[in-house]
């Protein structure tokens, strides 16, 4: 998996459901959807950095205008630079022609981006080269309306291979291998078969080809066309698409592994990946953004009827738990609160490692995303100190003095803003050449709040290669000299590569899988990692569903405290004065915190498609063979 592609990426489409005129009148301006679907992008800012993507379509042209749009950048502040294109080209028309000004029917018919469907994508382009061409919205344009197909997704295929070639069984010659355009065309086949079928059908019934084109529009059964596309699809997504006439729709994947979140009323369908993104931009309740069930599409036909269908059957929901844990944006009412009891439940295991002694400890976080697990730890550590205070002075047995009481009452958490990060950027996506060099530099430290006794407990949200810690936080913190640093992570140990969207890295950049191997080592049990890779290969010609994860048997032998213990080993080099501690969180306290979304193969090693263990078993072999070949 040393190169995988990567769509750790954002969605958000929108459907007006109402005459462009409407819009003009109700909120000055028929560039609503437009700007709507800017702070749409904006907001999911964290969800991809390195490119976005913009398209629209104009229901109901004449031949000859152009009822599509599209816009992508891979500029510095790409979301910005899309939008200033647009913005640039709206303006120059109406400058060129004040006319247009209160005219929307000329606004439409002559300004291009301005539409009634829109689609935008955020992108986080680790993989190789960051080209503009790998930027969504993917287009396949064809002259007839209804065979265009534009898509945008937030997804990784464990099986392109296999898809790719069943486009070459089907007799296509698909230009280049990319997972976009091989999903594309498999959309764009069935469609184009469907019209086909469509048109034969109107014939029969009489009619010719210029008054058959509408009605293959309003014909076009989306459902069936997903359903036949998307039968062999393995891994994690939320697929949206565009097609030429002005349908939309929004796939999610049967385990419910990739997030799409909805809304609708009598003016708008939106889509996006966040809840809370769709919350605040049209000022809607929790409750009335609906999360699309696992295997379910949201299709809103061009007529404007809009549908929930099951195109998979589902499997077990396992959303991503990383997406609440790290990925998304903490505002979520719902990810805030899961991301506090992740930091609760770890205070027992720190209290433990600071023999209770709170006065001595100061606590802090690293920044960003750990900000909310950091509350949450403090409140259970402000407990603790509550229930101390109230012991003392029901030892006391009503004898202390004033002096005593307000002395036992002083004692509060030690809360400092130890690390400061000076790049707002979320290094943990950067790509992995580049990616040493600015962890090393994005953070700081305070200086002058440590005594040369007290413990330092600093939380971060989760440890995956170790790289932030070793080659930045860990050495910062030491130069504080306090007498021991412990991290918290509120994530799990990650033993295991991800293969549906998010970045876990290959096996052995992982720092829990090296853990294990020196453990194995120091053990003399490393015999285990051949017999591991033995059962691995022979497993490379069976069917996916039969495959297992044998990686798992590196870690049985061990704790997960022996892990931990050795990750702190591994992190914390001879220069490093403090004694370090690493404390990780348990996958049933994760289920505990994050109850809804029990998504957790990078941590279990249980993956919820067939294709999963297929990846971690050819990851191993490319691990065990030093080739750096991509797992799938
Ligand atoms: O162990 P590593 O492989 O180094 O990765 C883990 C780190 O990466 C993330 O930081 P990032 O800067 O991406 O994001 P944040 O500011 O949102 O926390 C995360 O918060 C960890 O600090």
């Amino acid at each position: 998996m040393s190169d995988a592609l990567k769509h750790e990426c954002g969605i958000a489409v929108i459907r007006l459901l109402k005459p462009l005129e409407y819009y003009k009148e109700k909120y000055g301006t028929a560039f609503y959807g437009v700007n709507k679907m800017y702070l749409m992008m904006e907001k999911q800012h964290n969800r991809g950095q390195d490119g976005a993507g913009f398209a629209s379509i104009k229901l109901d042209t004449k031949p000859g205008e152009r009822y599509i749009s599209r816009v992508r950048s891979i500029a510095q502040q790409p979301i910005q630079d899309i939008f200033a294109q647009i913005n640039d080209r709206v303006n120059k028309e109406f400058v060129e022609h004040p006319e247009y000004a209160d005219d929307v029917t000329a606004q439409k018919k002559n300004i291009p981006y301005i539409g009634e469907v829109l689609l935008g994508h955020v992108r986080y382009g680790t993989f190789g080269k960051n080209s503009v061409e790998s930027v969504h919205p993917f287009l396949r344009q064809n002259n007839w309306m209804h065979r265009n197909l534009i898509m945008a997704g937030n997804f990784n295929m464990t099986n392109v291979k296999e898809l790719f070639g069943n486009l070459i069984e089907l007799g296509q010659h698909p230009k280049e291998y990319t997972d976009t355009i091989t999903i594309m065309e498999k959309i764009g086949h069935f469609l184009d078969d469907a019209v086909s079928k469509i048109y034969k059908d109107l014939k029969k019934e009489g009619y010719n080809k210029r008054n058959a084109s509408p009605l293959i529009a309003e014909r076009i059964k989306v459902a069936k066309i997903l359903k036949r596309a998307a039968k062999n699809w393995d891994g994690g997504y939320a697929m949206a698409g565009l097609i030429g006439h002005g349908d939309a729709f929004v796939l999610r994947d049967p385990a419910g592994i990739r997030p799409a979140y909805y809304y609708k009323d009598d003016e708008i369908v939106v889509v996006a990946s966040e809840r809370p993104v769709i919350q605040t931009v049209f000022n809607v309740k929790f409750e009335d953004v609906k999360e699309l069930d696992p295997g379910q599409a949201i299709i809103t036909k061009k007529s404007g009827e809009v549908r929930l269908k099951q195109i998979l059957e589902p499997l077990e929901k396992k959303s991503c738990s990383f997406e609440r844990i790290y990925f998304s944006r903490g505002s979520d009412a719902e990810i805030y609160q899961e991301r506090k009891t992740l930091g609760k439940l770890l205070i027992p295991k720190v209290l433990e490692a600071i023999n209770n002694d709170t006065k001595n400890t100061v606590f802090s976080y690293i920044p960003n995303t750990a900000e909310t697990s950091f509350y949450g730890m403090i409140e259970s550590a402000e407990a603790f100190i509550n229930e101390t205070k109230t012991k003392a002075i029901l030892n006391g047995q009503r004898s202390l003095s004033a002096a005593k009481v307000t002395e036992i009452l002083s004692e509060r958490t030690r809360i400092e803003k130890i690390a400061i990060k000076d790049v707002k950027l979320r290094t943990f996506i950067t790509e992995d050449s580049s990616r040493d060099d600015l962890v090393a530099h994005v953070y700081d430290v305070t200086y002058g709040v440590i005594k040369p006794n007290d413990n330092l407990v600093i939380i971060d949200d989760s440890i995956v290669r170790g790289t932030t810690l070793k080659k930045s936080i860990l050495k910062m913190l030491d130069r504080l000299n306090p007498k021991k640093i412990i991290v918290v992570s509120s994530a799990p140990q990650i033993r295991y590569p991800d293969c549906y969207g998010i970045d876990m890295a290959n096996l052995e950049s992982l720092v829990a899988f090296r853990a294990a191997l020196e453990l194995l080592k120091d053990t003399n049990k490393y015999d285990i990692v051949e017999e591991v890779y033995n059962k691995c290969i022979k497993q490379t010609d069976i069917d996916d569903k039969h495959v297992k994860n044998f990686v798992k048997e590196l870690y049985d032998p061990f704790t997960d405290e022996q892990i931990s213990d050795k990750i702190s080993e591994l992190l914390s080099d001879e220069s490093i004065n403090a004694e370090v501690k690493i404390i990780f969180q348990s996958v049933d306290n994760l289920h505990k915190a994050c109850p809804n979304h029990l998504g957790d193969w990078y941590f279990t090693g249980n993956y919820p498609t067939a294709g999963g263990n297929r990846v971690v078993n050819r990851a191993f072999i490319n691990f065990f063979e030093g080739n750096k070949e991509r797992a799938y």
